[in-house]
């Protein structure tokens, strides 16, 4: 195996782990979700994205998502493409949590596929956050399609790790942190610091 990372262990969060409060400035159960990055291929207004829109459920805490199927999203012949679904539930959980706590990027994400999805469909999607230990923050969906609650498409969990704004100055490109709002001086700092 040589260099090969070891496989990452479970995310199955402790029995024991604390349960989600929702964020007091997070929006009311109805309402839209604050988009995290106008630049982002999950709900972003640019080109390519899947223009995933996400709303809070009725407990606050829950997300649902809505997720147009067109044919540039085909992976076999008519039908949604496997890493286009990741990429949904990659957004809506990652919504989800944004409901709950500040920025966290995604180190794993297990997806199991349980029917097709035709182009044309309307799927619709639901996430939680399951528990929050330190900087881990498990959460999962569920995919259903054509309405909330219709046959399941597919299911996904997904394991957030909590990091700071150096995680995106020292990882990401200077001019992009211009979209999120940075100063002129924090965009210098990382520039200067790659
Ligand atoms: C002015 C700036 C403002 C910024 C504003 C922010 C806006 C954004 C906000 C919100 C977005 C919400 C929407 C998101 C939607 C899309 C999300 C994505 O697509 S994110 C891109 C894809 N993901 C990556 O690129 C991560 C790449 N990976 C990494 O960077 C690192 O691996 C990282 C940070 C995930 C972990 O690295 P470590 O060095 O910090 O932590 P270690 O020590 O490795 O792990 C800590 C613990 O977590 C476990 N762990 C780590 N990875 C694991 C894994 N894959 N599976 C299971 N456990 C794992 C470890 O075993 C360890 O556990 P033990 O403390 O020992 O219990």
């Amino acid at each position: 195996m040589g260099n090969v990372p070891r496989v990452p262990i479970s995310i199955e969060p402790p029995a024991d782990a604390e349960a989600p409060q929702r964020h007091p400035k997070a929006p009311a159960p109805g309402e839209p979700t604050a988009a995290h990055y106008e630049g982002c291929r999950g709900c972003g207004d640019v080109p390519g994205s899947l223009r995933i829109r996400s709303w809070v459920g009725d407990d606050g805490v829950s997300v649902h998502s809505r997720f147009d199927v067109l044919a540039e999203h085909q992976g076999a012949p008519g039908l949604l493409h496997g890493g286009m679904l990741m990429t949904a539930f990659d957004d809506a959980l990652g919504t989800a949590y944004t409901q709950i706590a500040r920025s966290a990027v995604t180190a794993r994400l297990e997806t199991d596929f349980r029917r097709p999805v035709p182009v044309g469909t309307t799927l619709w999607l639901r996430s939680r956050v399951d528990a929050i230990v330190d900087r881990k923050i498990f959460t999962s969906g569920v995919a259903f399609l054509g309405e909330l609650d219709g046959e399941v498409a597919g299911t996904a969990r997904a394991l957030f790790l909590k990091v700071g704004v150096e995680h995106f100055l020292r990882h990401g490109r200077p001019e992009d942190l211009e979209a999120l709002g940075a100063s002129r001086e924090v965009i210098e700092a990382a520039r200067a610091a790659r």
